[in-house]
């Protein structure tokens, strides 16, 4: 994996991913996750509406789409934490609809998580270890057989330190998880991920609350998964990150796939700009989301500068009404 110090080298997109017109529910030329009508509700709300969904396989693909659109509910689907009311959908050409998460993850598709209270009180290498898959210590027989795991445990904390090295977390190996600042967590969310070797990684909004000197390290990892031959699906409000790691866009409103397509056509899309990115297509959109203060998104964003020139904009509007007869 590349260092943190390094400056961002740009790296080369995937292309040539979809067959045909890039329309809502394209196919893919090797898909990695395919779905086919996925519907979620929760009393009388439709959450989740999915006709025909294709991830691409070795590319990293973001899901995009305002808030209550559907992004985590579809992820929680596909992950084996929630039951669709109907749907299927397969994972390197195996159907995994119905699965638990936990069987989902052995197969190889495994997704992030928030470090939670319980995980913040294990050590920062306690939270790796979890992240292996198939211990041996777990089985009734083998526990019985104290050699075949402590050799199997050592294999998983040699790998995890591995990992740690590489995330620049080495140092913090026997500090508490809750000790980490935001963007070391993320760090951590993604290594832990990444100790049950997946072929694909589901990650939720990987950039939330990270502060932006550990932004360019992360994104740097996110790169390095897919040149280490593993496929990326992510959630992300932030259009520039989007834009700077995607290969491809998938964007959801109101529960349903609206748009796909490459980043910069995306982003061009009419549909896409009047429903989710409207005149704030500059914006970070934690930003247009309220998620966060324009004081606080991407510094290298104009977001302060569009927030305050749709103000004036406003006010000049207002200052014509009142000066209209
Ligand atoms: N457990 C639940 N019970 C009831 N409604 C839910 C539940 N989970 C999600 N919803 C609703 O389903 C819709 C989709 O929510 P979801 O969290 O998947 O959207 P999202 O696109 O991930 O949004 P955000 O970007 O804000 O995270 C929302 O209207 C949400 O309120």
């Amino acid at each position: 994996m590349s260092s943190d110090s390094s400056p961002l080298v740009a790296r080369a997109k995937s292309t040539g991913l979809h067959i045909g017109d890039a329309v809502p529910g394209v196919a893919k030329t090797d898909p990695i996750l395919i779905a086919d009508g996925v519907r979620r509700t929760f009393g009388g709300l439709t959450a989740v509406d999915v006709d025909h969904l294709e991830i691409p396989k070795g590319a990293i693909t973001a899901l995009i789409g305002p808030n209550g659109a559907g992004k985590t509910t579809l992820f929680n689907l596909l992950t084996g934490f929630d039951k669709p009311d109907q749907g299927t959908w397969t994972f390197s050409g195996t159907s995994i609809s119905g699965v638990p998460a936990f069987k989902v993850a052995r197969l190889g598709q495994v997704r992030t998580f928030q470090l939670t209270k319980a995980l913040g009180l294990l050590t920062v290498l306690d939270n790796m270890k979890l992240g292996a898959k198939g211990q041996r210590g777990e089985g009734f027989f083998s526990a019985l057989f104290p050699a075949l795991w402590r050799k199997q445990d050592t294999e998983i904390e040699e790998r995890a330190l591995v990992l740690l090295e590489k995330f620049k977390l080495d140092t913090k190996k026997d500090d508490y998880a809750a000790s980490l600042s935001g963007g070391q967590r993320k760090l951590l969310e993604m290594a832990r991920a990444l100790m049950s070797q997946p072929s694909l990684v589901m990650l939720d909004e990987p950039m939330a609350g990270v502060n932006p000197a550990l932004t360019q390290s992360l994104l740097e990892h996110i790169l390095d998964l897919k040149d280490l031959g593993m496929t990326v699906l992510f959630v992300e409000h932030d259009m520039h990150v989007v834009r700077h790691i995607a290969d491809w866009v998938v964007v959801m409103a109101e529960g349903k796939i609206v748009a796909e397509g490459d980043p910069t056509t995306v982003m061009k899309n009419p549909a896409v700009v009047d429903a989710y990115l409207g005149a704030h297509q500059e914006l970070d959109l934690g930003v247009v989301t309220g998620r966060y203060h324009p004081d606080e998104a991407d510094p290298t964003t104009d977001a302060k500068a569009s927030v305050s020139a749709d103000a004036e904009a406003i006010a000049a509007a207002g200052a014509e009404e009142e000066g209209a007869p």
